[in-house]
């Protein structure tokens, strides 16, 4: 996935970010980082085509290609229970019933939830309900993943099982595109990496790149974050 934005906001004049461009690879793994406030929703939000102030390219590499969105605030309908949601992402992207029903067995069983198949999300925890908005993302293999914050809300064994289904999906061939403000997570797992600060790329590359940018050759992550923002 290529993407380029020349500038976006939520109406019309409003510059929030501007000059934003970065390439998610196959298999690649490419953290989105910044402080609150720094614009890597709205990053998200323009190469998903949800912004109408937005002048941006996106290309997916590939006409067949797909992409799967992990929102993060959970999106449901009410009326549905667990089990409904993953049948309807399924048939939303043209899953056989039995391709469907495996895939959602084995996601049940690695996310522990089970017990809770019949039921209605809106009686979740936030947790449960980031589980499901993960096993929504799981379920249809795309070709790539957009992740915005995924760990906020789950706990240490469904981040474990999360980062391993994950790296799964990465050895199959997707590439993702993450979102996280939990940077010892995000270094020890991310290829790359595009700092935001201000609506505005600050550093872009590997960790050695970024240590490069921030005159810290021997720094983590969230010093290098601390010291270019
Ligand atoms: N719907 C909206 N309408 C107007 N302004 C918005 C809207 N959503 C976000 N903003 C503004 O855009 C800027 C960037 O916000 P954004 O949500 O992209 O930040 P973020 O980097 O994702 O932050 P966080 O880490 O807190 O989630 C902020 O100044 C925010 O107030």
């Amino acid at each position: 996935m290529d993407v380029y934005i020349e500038e976006a906001g939520y109406e019309a004049g409003d510059r929030r970010i501007t000059n934003i461009s970065f390439q998610v690879q196959q298999g690649q793994l490419l953290g989105l980082i910044g402080p609150n406030g720094a614009g890597k929703s709205t990053t998200i939000k323009t190469l998903l085509g949800l912004l109408k102030h937005a002048k941006a390219q996106v290309k997916l590499g590939g006409a067949n290609k797909s992409y799967a969105y992990v929102p993060e605030q959970p999106v449901f309908y009410e009326d549905l229970t667990l089990w409904e949601h993953l049948d309807l992402a399924a048939a939303a992207y043209g899953l056989s019933y039995e391709t469907f029903e495996a895939t959602a067995e084995k996601l049940l069983s690695q996310f522990g939830m089970e017990q809770v198949r019949n039921d209605l999300p809106a009686g979740f925890s936030k947790g449960m309900k980031q589980k499901m908005m993960l096993m929504l993302g799981f379920l249809v293999q795309p070709d790539i993943y957009i992740v915005d914050e995924p760990f906020i809300g789950l706990d240490p064994r469904a981040t474990k099982d999360f980062l391993r289904l994950l790296e799964a999906e990465r050895r199959r061939g997707a590439g993702v595109l993450m979102s996280t403000h939990v940077l010892d997570t995000a270094e020890k797992i991310c290829d790359s990496f595009v700092l935001i600060s201000g609506g505005r790329m600050t550093a872009t590359g590997t960790l050695e790149d970024i240590r490069t940018q921030a005159g810290l050759p021997e720094a983590s992550l969230f010093d290098c974050f601390d010291e270019l923002t």
